[in-house]
């Protein structure tokens, strides 16, 4: 396993928000986290990183491999983000700083990762604007001159700059049209097949799970309630809870060619 999560609480003065929670995730694999708004996605997966406030008390193991990243103070935890472990966020703009340009961005997630050297950093930037599909002159513009989709691919390139074990995205395509979030999932698909990372992909949306998960979760009130293969998951759901959220799942129409309209979910 790359990532196991184990018998993780986290809790606030008053209440326990998430509860003795274990997860484990394979090497290489795209596994989504789903479940009802608030059940505690995002918290997790702050969780792994440590980016969780200290108001918020943690406890229980997450394992990176052989590294339990909860024991890690704060500078051996930023050596592990943005190498080992990166984030791909809903909230692009705020993912930049609205007064550097892109390549300032770039420049000093290497700086920051140790790599210094001016000729390695132009050679890194411009290979990884290319894989995904971005053109140099974009680098001499600020995050308000992108569109959403440039900058979500410029998040991915950055993610990905330094072959993490691990990339978590956190509902990356939630603010885009649904065109432009096409586009940017085939291309995190894409770029996984390419690197082999695995992807901690949290969403609402079952037609992403069912496009991309290898395997998922189903959290409901800060816990999970049921995880396993996506086919089996989504064939067979056992709590009922996972049935009605694929029940309640958009139904997408597709037009047979006899011109019958067959329903089902994408
Ligand atoms: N800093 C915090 N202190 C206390 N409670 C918090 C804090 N941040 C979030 N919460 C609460 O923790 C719970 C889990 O929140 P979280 O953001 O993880 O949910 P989520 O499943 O990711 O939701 P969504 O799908 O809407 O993003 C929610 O009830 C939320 O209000």
């Amino acid at each position: 396993m790359i990532l196991s999560i184990k018998d993780v609480t986290i809790k606030n003065k008053d209440n326990t928000i998430i509860d003795n929670v274990s997860l484990s995730i394979r090497e290489g694999e795209w596994f989504a986290l789903v479940g009802q708004s608030g059940s505690g996605k995002s918290m997790i997966t702050q969780a792994i990183g440590q980016l969780l406030p200290s108001s918020l008390k943690v406890e229980g193991n997450i394992y990176l491999r052989d590294t339990d990243l909860l024991s890690l103070d704060k500078k051996e935890i930023r050596q592990v983000r943005g190498k080992r472990i990166t984030y791909i966020f809903q909230n692009y703009l705020g993912s930049f700083t609205p007064f550097h340009t892109i390549e300032h961005h770039f420049k000093e997630y290497m700086r920051v990762q140790g790599l210094n050297d001016t000729k390695l950093q132009n050679e890194r930037m411009i290979e990884s604007l290319e894989s995904v599909a971005l053109s140099q002159h974009l680098l001499k513009r600020f995050p308000s001159q992108l569109s959403g989709g440039q900058l979500q691919r410029v998040s991915i390139a950055l993610a990905l700059l330094f072959s993490p074990d691990i990339v978590i995205a956190d509902e990356m395509t939630t603010a885009l049209d649904s065109v432009s979030g096409y586009k940017i999932l085939e291309l995190l698909k894409q770029r996984q097949k390419e690197t082999n990372c695995t992807i901690l992909f949290i969403t609402h949306d079952w037609r992403h799970v069912r496009k991309y998960a290898d395997r998922l979760a189903v959290m409901k009130d800060g816990q999970i309630i049921e995880s396993g293969g996506k086919h089996r998951i989504l064939d067979h759901p056992q709590h009922s809870y996972t049935k009605q959220l694929i029940k309640a799942a958009p139904l997408l129409r597709k037009q047979l060619p006899s011109g019958l309209d067959q329903e089902e979910i994408l």
